[in-house]
């Protein structure tokens, strides 16, 4: 088993105790539930510099990255920084965040939020919106194209925007459908874990020109961004750039200062 099912075989079972501890009725009544999604879709296509700033303490691959933040703290130097997002790890087991992690950005900030998650129910959907995100991640690798389908669809119900991640061909032919608004092209194999920016820069013109273009992941420099920019990038996400110094959002501060 690569280390991309383990999760998903663990996120089953996490996510079916997790329905028996909090009804959907419950998650309905969060105060956030019906709150208006700002969209970071838009938001990116109105930005020059269109970062998505990420809180991830440790993943697989990098063991820890930083375990001495305060993901307030976090928040509110990304949004300060002019980031046009910030993704927020929810995943426990191999990436040290939590929904808590969610919330606690959300009451920080007002910049659109986005659930990095391993989406497989309707029910973290939920949850996501009950716990302050405006954006959802769906991972192609991991759900068919019926899954996508109505995963995609069901968020937007929920007037939450959809961020579609492949890493071929393949999954990027079966998930285009009109429910998506990001494509994010991941730079990071999730079963081997080898980066490379070719990834973007070899599928992006498979990517219809309706859907925001998004590169993710293994981003550390500027030329990177002005390598990517020529093939229709708008959104460059990146985590471990930021988070591994003291201050992520003097870190993206500077960064995005650099980029105008
Ligand atoms: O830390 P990086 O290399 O800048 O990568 C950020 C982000 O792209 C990465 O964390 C990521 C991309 N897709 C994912 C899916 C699940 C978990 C994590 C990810």
């Amino acid at each position: 088993m690569n280390i991309l099912d383990k999760i998903i075989s663990d996120k089953r079972k996490e996510v079916a105790l997790r329905k028996q501890l909090i009804p959907v009725s419950q998650l309905e009544q969060s105060v956030l539930f019906d709150r208006k999604s700002p969209s970071l879709a838009q938001a990116l296509r109105d930005s020059d510099t269109g970062i998505i700033a990420e809180h991830k303490r440790r993943s697989p691959s990098k063991q820890v990255i930083n375990h001495n933040l305060n993901v307030q703290d976090v928040a509110t130097g990304y949004e300060s920084a002019g980031a046009c997002g910030m993704s927020v790890l929810t995943d426990g087991k191999y990436f040290g965040g939590s929904l808590d992690d969610l919330l606690l950005a959300r009451a920080a900030s007002n910049f659109p939020l986005l659930r990095k998650e391993f989406m497989i129910d309707e029910y973290q959907i939920l949850e996501a919106k009950a716990y302050g995100a405006d954006v959802i991640l769906l991972i192609a690798a991991v759900l068919s194209q019926s899954e996508i389908r109505s995963l995609s669809e069901f968020a937007k119900t929920l007037g939450m925007d959809v961020l579609l991640e492949v890493h071929n061909l393949e999954e990027l032919q079966k998930s285009i459908m009109p429910s998506l608004d990001m494509l994010g092209v991941n730079n990071r194999n999730l079963k081997t874990f080898e980066v490379s920016l070719d990834i973007s820069k070899n599928l992006s013109a498979e990517i219809p020109d309706e859907f925001v273009k998004v590169s993710e992941s293994g981003i550390s420099t500027i030329e990177a961004i002005k390598e990517l920019r020529p093939f229709g990038y708008q959104g460059y996400l990146i985590g471990e750039n930021f988070m591994k110094t003291d201050d992520p959002g003097a870190s993206a501060t500077e960064f995005i200062h650099k980029l105008r």
